[in-house]
């Protein structure tokens, strides 16, 4: 599969947290991030990311692109409900992308934990139909 990880600042150290401890799920899959997100996570994990610009500098935009281009299986994004971001329109963007396409988005830890044991467990596989390049990627990458 192919994943975005995408976090704002107040929630960063979360989804660090949460990608460290599914770390072995994850390191089965493509995984991209926006800047910041990207940088933190590698730092905490022996994941490779292919990262993006940083959010309010476009970052939200590339993920966006790469999921009307049907290139993305998941997405991670946890968001900061609670403190205004100038880039407000990138992220509503990228959330109604999700919904056009029907990609899997979790905004919150809860969500984002149910989506990625299921994944594991293949309950997102149909995804491989809309996007059969994936597993072929995998296949080769997997350690
Ligand atoms: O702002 C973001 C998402 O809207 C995240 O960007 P960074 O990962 O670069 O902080």
């Amino acid at each position: 599969m192919h994943i975005a990880l995408i976090a704002h600042d107040n929630k960063k150290d979360a989804l660090v947290n949460f990608v460290l401890a599914y770390e072995d799920i994850f390191k089965g899959h493509t995984l991209y991030a926006t800047g910041t997100t990207g940088s933190r996570i590698m730092a905490a994990t022996s994941l490779l990311i292919e990262r993006v610009q940083s959010g309010p500098l476009g970052g939200d935009q590339q993920i966006g692109a790469r999921i009307a281009e049907d290139k993305m299986d998941l997405v991670i994004f946890i968001r900061d409900p609670l403190t205004a971001q100038p880039h407000d329109p990138d992220i509503a963007a990228l959330l109604r992308l999700c919904d056009v396409h029907n990609v899997p988005v979790a905004t919150n830890l809860a969500t984002a934990e149910a989506i990625i044991r299921a994944m594991d467990h293949g309950d997102l596989n149909w995804r491989y139909v809309v996007h059969p390049d994936a597993s072929k990627e995998e296949k080769r990458t997997r350690k």
